[in-house]
């Protein structure tokens, strides 16, 4: 792009090296190969923007930006974490939402390049610890999922958590929008789809079902176990996904039994009724042969099927919520600076030279462990403990 941005190339270069960071005010630039990814913004009402410099090609580029952006926040410190990620800390933001990640070369990102046939960056946000299995349940409509899904909240409402699915379908009586489902327009939803923000998408019964990235992690956020209750062709895309999941398929004793607790039921006009009957048999079929479920449980006796669930996700006898281990968080200042050493990332907070012993700590974060990652959460990251110092960093002893 000429010579004014050759010469904001050195200029970033200069300052730059092995991809370690430099700040400047709200902008941070950060070499990979031969690009400096600039990010910028971040202080008050501005959204954190991209840029890239790529030294090679001389060019300046304003990539795509996928992902749930961070929220503004009073800047940010980055750092290379490695060849595909760069890790953002951001300063005067809450505790579980100071580590963000910018994609710029994993998996997911050459994917969206190649299908969107532009360059794309794209955030996740950092998260400590580990999500649970989640459990994904499919069966024909009418047979008990439901039913059997309300159960488990209701027995364990601490464990389990509803993913809550997009639907262009229309809200029956009583169902709430954010509760059942996100009642929604069919463009907005296949926008929504291109953009990139659902895991999985079917049609359904002539209706648009999908399963939001953001309405899984929400669940697991929360320290809870997600359950998705979606139909076969839905499960089928989960199990091509990374999410780490248990898939089970309910089965009616009969297909009199399934019209019948369809019509008692009461939701839906004979037309609706008629039309899942005649899916039920193709996706009974699917689901008896296909090799995406682990378990198929047969929804007779309610209470017997409910054991068996129970059974099958390691709830028999006492059951002893597990009890979350203490999230640390971060509380990050304004004043600090970043290091990687090996897998750990090292942020010295306060002013050592000036001698002021007392305001001078270090955070410790393992990140040799990291999971998911854009456009969902990236999970395993440990926090350490507060680790007050006053000699130098080359004396300060690191967890193993
Ligand atoms: N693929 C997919 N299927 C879904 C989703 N949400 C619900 N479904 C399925 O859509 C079908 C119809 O659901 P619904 O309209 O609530 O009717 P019901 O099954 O008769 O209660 C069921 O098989 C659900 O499992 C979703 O997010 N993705
Ligand atoms: N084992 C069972 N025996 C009899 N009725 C059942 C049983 N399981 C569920 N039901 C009833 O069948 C109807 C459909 O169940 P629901 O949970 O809404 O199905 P789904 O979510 O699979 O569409 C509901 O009225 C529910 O009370």
């Amino acid at each position: 792009m000429g010579k004014a941005s050759a010469f904001l190339i050195d200029d970033l270069l200069n300052g730059v090296q092995n991809g370690v960071l430099k700040s400047k005010g709200c902008e941070t630039a950060t070499t990979i190969r031969d690009r400096t990814y600039v990010i910028s913004g971040g202080d008050d009402a501005l959204a954190l923007e991209v840029q890239i410099f790529d030294k090679a090609a001389n060019k300046r580029i304003i990539p795509t930006v996928l992902g749930t952006k961070p929220m503004p926040g009073k800047g940010h410190s980055a750092i290379q974490l490695d060849e595909n990620k760069i890790l953002i800390l951001k300063k005067g933001s809450t505790s579980d939402d100071c580590i963000w990640f910018l994609e710029v070369d994993s998996t997911y990102v050459r994917e969206q390049k190649k299908k969107l046939d532009t360059e794309v960056v794209a955030w996740s946000k950092g998260m400590e610890g580990n999500a649970d299995m989640q459990i994904v349940i499919s069966g024909p409509s009418g047979v008990g999922k439901g039913t059997l899904i309300s159960m488990l909240k209701d027995e364990f409402p601490s464990m389990f958590g509803f993913s809550v699915s997009h639907t262009t379908r229309a809200p029956r009586i009583g169902e709430e929008d954010g509760v059942h489902y996100h009642f929604t327009d069919k463009n907005v939803m296949e926008q929504e789809i291109k953009d990139g923000k659902f895991l999985e998408f079917a049609s359904v019964h002539g209706n648009l079902y999908g399963t939001s990235i953001e309405a899984v992690e929400v669940v697991a956020d929360a320290g809870k176990r997600c359950i998705l209750d979606i139909d076969v062709q839905g499960a089928r895309s989960v199990r091509a996904s990374a999410l780490d999941a248990i898939f089970i398929f309910i089965c009616p004793p009969s297909m009199e039994e399934l019209e019948k607790r369809l019509r008692a039921r009461g939701t839906d006009a004979e037309e609706q009724v008629l039309k899942r009957l005649r899916n039920a048999k193709t996706e009974i079929q699917q689901g008896e042969k296909s090799d995406i479920f682990d378990h198929i449980l047969y929804n007779d006796k309610l209470e017997d099927c409910y054991k068996k669930l129970k059974e099958l996700l390691g709830l028999k006898g006492n059951v002893t919520t597990k009890q979350k281990s203490a999230s640390h968080g971060i509380d990050l200042p304004v004043d600090h600076s970043v290091s990687k050493i090996n897998d750990k990332i090292v942020i010295t907070c306060g002013t050592p030279e000036h001698g002021n012993e007392s305001k001078n700590f270090r955070i410790v974060l393992n990140v040799s462990a990291l999971k998911g990652g854009a456009p969902g959460r990236t999970r395993g990251i440990e926090v350490y403990d507060v680790i007050s110092f006053s000699d130098g960093l080359n004396g300060m002893k690191l967890p193993n």
